[in-house]
């Protein structure tokens, strides 16, 4: 299966010598390292701890991050570099920065000594700088403390050779080390986290005044790059189907395929039976009004709901949703054969970099759950032995980045401003089997009602994403004086960056209790209405 991804952004937009790598050893914060770079303006890109050396050489990086991980690099099987890392780094000049089991897997394999300390550091955290000229803080800097985010029960207690300490913490552990002639670096600390107030001055500070990086990382670029890419891989008759829900990430897909390829381009709206309250005419008409696009809808409702009869498991209900997906684009491939003589070999589609990362994460990147949280229909989903070849032109984008792209390309804000819905659509929502009783049209109607809500108390843009979910257990109610057995709902809405951790949203009492009020006065069959307060992680944001 061939794809516009990966590696078309860095080679082609002569990001090599800009570029830095991150490897994945298995921490919650990787992303968000990769995101860091990105926001000062360096493209990034987050690989495997352990993927074979010739797939990082290929990209040339001028700069490689080594993150952090739940592993002890003591432990039976802990993840290491590929094998020959630190020689290709010498040779090609990258500088190497280790943040936190990252700077522990450098310091052991370098010769020095990582123990158990007899202290954990978790959380808040002073450190001081011990030295008055370091790469990573600059001159004059000794004796200044700053506070940073600790998570460790490791720590360095010898250094290897012509390595120096350049601040500790105020409980004595070695908080950053260098050795500026051979272009090693290591934090002990996550300054990628909002909680180490200064970590973005030091990462800025490792980028541009020790690796000289140049922030050439522009979405107008992207958007080029992109654009050329796409039309040096569609040959100059060929045709190309998008799959297009109206959310944001497939409507800024869309549009930038057909700066690309102009009327090649056929866009394809699935009813999947799981969408929301009126969504296929409200989406349907802005397409026409706002996007002026040609888009043909499709009816499969039938076709989904059968195939999802009696399924339970979330992860089963996600395989057999991406089968169909893909059964439909074919089926859409053949029509447009027998209109235009000519079969289209392309699929695109919205994926983003989140839906990758969460869908497979790096093989052997030794995360504690180094195992799919969740197949997104659109990539882990997918069956095997699909014709369409993918363009996936977002594939290393976070949602605020699309977000952007999207605007450079003149999307309707309406577009661009709409909470992400999950292809899945209605299926993760409704706990279990989707097609009992007449759940789809409860939620449909909480949901509705949830949302309208939102929007009429001016929340809706503050708010990342706003749903209801349908419980599949019953509970025993009175109203108008008469005892009912029906269902419950949960409501949630979380606030996030790019949907890989999340917050729950704080509503104002009053506001919930009216919400509440009309879901129950209004929805046949719901006599309870539970709100979720869980942030991600623990929970992730869909239910299933
Ligand atoms: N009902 C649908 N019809 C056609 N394609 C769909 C449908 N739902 C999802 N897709 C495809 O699956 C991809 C992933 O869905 P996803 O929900 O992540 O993206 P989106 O709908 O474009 O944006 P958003 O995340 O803002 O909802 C979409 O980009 C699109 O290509
Ligand atoms: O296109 C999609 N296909 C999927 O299969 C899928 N699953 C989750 N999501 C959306 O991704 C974000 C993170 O969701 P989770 O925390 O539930 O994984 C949230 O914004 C979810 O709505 C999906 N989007
Ligand atoms: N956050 C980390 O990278 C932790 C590294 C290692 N697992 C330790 O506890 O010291
Ligand atoms: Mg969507």
């Amino acid at each position: 299966m061939g794809s516009a991804s990966a590696s078309s952004l860095p080679t082609s937009a002569g990001a090599g010598e800009n570029l830095v790598l991150i490897l994945d050893y298995g921490s919650q914060y990787t992303h968000l390292i990769t995101r860091r770079v990105r926001q000062l303006g360096v493209l990034s890109l987050c690989v495997s701890g352990t993927a074979p050396l010739s797939s990082l050489a290929e990209l040339r990086p001028r700069a490689v991050i080594l993150s952090g991980g739940p592993h002890s690099v003591h432990a039976p099987g802990a993840p290491s570099f590929p094998e020959g890392f630190l020689d290709f780094a010498a040779d090609a000049g990258a500088h190497v920065l280790g943040v936190c089991y990252g700077m522990q897997l450098l310091v052991q394999s370098l010769g020095g000594a990582v123990e158990a300390g007899e202290r954990q550091e978790y959380g808040d955290m002073e450190v001081e700088v011990t030295t008055p000229s370091s790469a990573l803080y600059g001159e004059g800097e000794a004796g200044k403390r700053q506070t940073v985010w600790m998570s460790h029960g490791d720590e360095v207690v010898r250094l290897p050779q012509g390595f120096e300490v350049v601040s500790r913490s105020v409980q004595g552990a070695i908080a950053a080390i260098e050795h500026q002639e051979k272009r090693y670096y290591g934090l002990q600390y996550h300054p990628e986290v909002t909680h180490s107030p200064q970590g973005m001055e030091t990462l800025r500070r490792f980028l541009f005044d020790v690796c000289g990086i140049k922030a050439d990382w522009k979405m107008q670029d992207v958007l080029d790059e992109e654009i050329k890419t796409i039309q040096s891989m569609v040959g100059p008759d060929e045709h190309v189907i998008c799959a297009l829900s109206g959310g944001v990430d497939s409507t800024v897909a869309a549009t930038l395929v057909h700066n690309a390829i102009g009327d090649r381009l056929h866009c394809v709206f699935v009813d999947n039976g799981l969408l929301r309250y009126k969504e296929k005419e409200r989406v349907m008409s802005t397409f026409d009004s706002d996007l002026h696009l040609p888009v043909t809808c499709i009816d499969a409702s039938e076709q989904f709901l059968s195939n999802l009869k009696g399924v339970k498991d979330p992860e089963k209900k996600r395989k057999i949703i991406g089968r169909e997906f893909i059964a439909v684009f074919d089926e859409f491939a053949q029509m447009l054969e027998k209109k235009i003589g000519k079969r289209p070999e392309y699929l695109v589609q919205g994926t983003l970099y989140p839906d990758v990362i969460e869908s497979c994460p790096p093989p052997g990147s030794g995360r504690t759950h180094s195992h799919t949280i969740k197949s997104h229909h659109n990539v882990g989903g997918l069956p095997e032995g699909m014709k369409l070849k993918l363009i996936e032109p977002l594939k290393l984008l976070f949602k605020d980045e699309v977000r952007k792209l999207g605007s450079i390309l003149n999307v309707p804000e309406s577009f661009l401003k709409r909470h992400p819905f999950p292809g899945p659509g209605l299926a993760v929502r409704v706990l279990g089997d989707v097609t009992e009783g007449n759940a789809l049209e409860v939620l449909r109607q909480v949901d509705e009602i949830f949302v309208q809500a939102i929007k009429d108390a001016g929340l809706y843009d503050t708010i990342w994403q706003a749903f209801a979910v349908f419980l599949p257990v019953q509970t025993v109610g009175v109203q108008g004086d008469q005892r009912t057995h029906s269902n419950a709902v949960a409501l949630r809405a979380i606030t996030s960056e790019d949907g890989m951790t999340a917050d729950w949203y704080y509503f104002e009492r009053q506001f919930l209790v009216d919400v509440v009020k009309k879901i129950c006065n209004n929805v046949r069959g719901v006599n309870r209405v539970c709100q979720d307060i869980t942030s991600k992680p623990p929970a992730t944001v869909e239910w299933e």
